[in-house]
């Protein structure tokens, strides 16, 4: 599998998520600095790390999506490319209009940074193929701004088209409908809060998050 990272100035996870890639699929992905205009050819995979991209400010992802690379990764995504958005990666993908919704701030406007119990909405996606729907795993957060908001009828057709990935099974920022996670319409692009690429061996504490990759490498190799 081929994959990059995209790094922008205020990352800090693009390693762990680089050491994951590595780890699981073999091959060390690319790290793309944002202001590169073009992707590396045959790319597979399109992971954007969490991090406080641009010290958060304006608001969490606004200003890294506006980074020279964004446009590659937009049309990357457009061409069926997996793209996914871990936290702060997240925020950019709602930015960028990859995917439907916002992250606002945490409804008790605390960072929360522990471990959360996670339901599994589907196993219909390279993403989570290796989770059984309704499966509960443990899965670390590290936020302020991870409270999704989408309008009813967004939700109504998230929910839907089964496109909802994870659902928080505890209370942990105010999501509306519990939202963690997040698939766009063709499936192919994830963004998601809590951070798989910190749980995939058990010195971690668990390896809850690595099936995710184990799923998604199976499925694009
Ligand atoms: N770990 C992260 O990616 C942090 C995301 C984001 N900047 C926030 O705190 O909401």
């Amino acid at each position: 599998m081929k994959s990059a990272v995209i790094v922008f100035p205020g990352s800090n996870c693009d390693r762990d998520m680089a050491v994951a890639l590595r780890d699981i699929s073999g091959n060390a992905p690319a790290m793309v600095w944002h202001r590169e205009t073009a992707l590396p050819d045959g790319l597979d995979l399109i992971a954007l790390p969490g991090g406080f991209s641009y010290g958060d400010y304006l608001r969490s992802g606004a200003m890294a999506a506006r980074s020279p690379i964004m446009q590659a990764v937009v049309d990357a995504a457009d061409r069926g490319v997996a793209v996914l958005g871990v936290c702060n990666g997240f925020q950019v993908l709602t930015e960028a209009g990859l995917l439907p919704g916002a992250l606002m701030r945490n409804a008790g406007l605390n960072f929360v940074c522990r471990d959360v119990a996670l339901t599994v909405g589907t196993s219909q996606s390279a993403f989570t193929s290796r989770y059984d729907e309704g499966e509960t795993i443990r899965v670390p957060v590290a936020h302020h701004d991870g409270n999704y908001f989408a309008d009813d009828e967004t939700l109504d057709r998230l929910e839907g088209e089964g496109r909802i990935a994870f659902r928080y099974a505890e209370d942990v920022n105010g999501s509306r409908r519990s939202i963690a996670g997040v698939l766009n319409d063709s499936g192919n692009v994830l963004g998601m809060m809590p951070h798989p690429e910190r749980l995939i061996e058990d010195a971690q504490g668990g390896d809850d998050g690595r099936r995710l990759f184990e799923g998604l490498i199976s499925a694009l190799n």
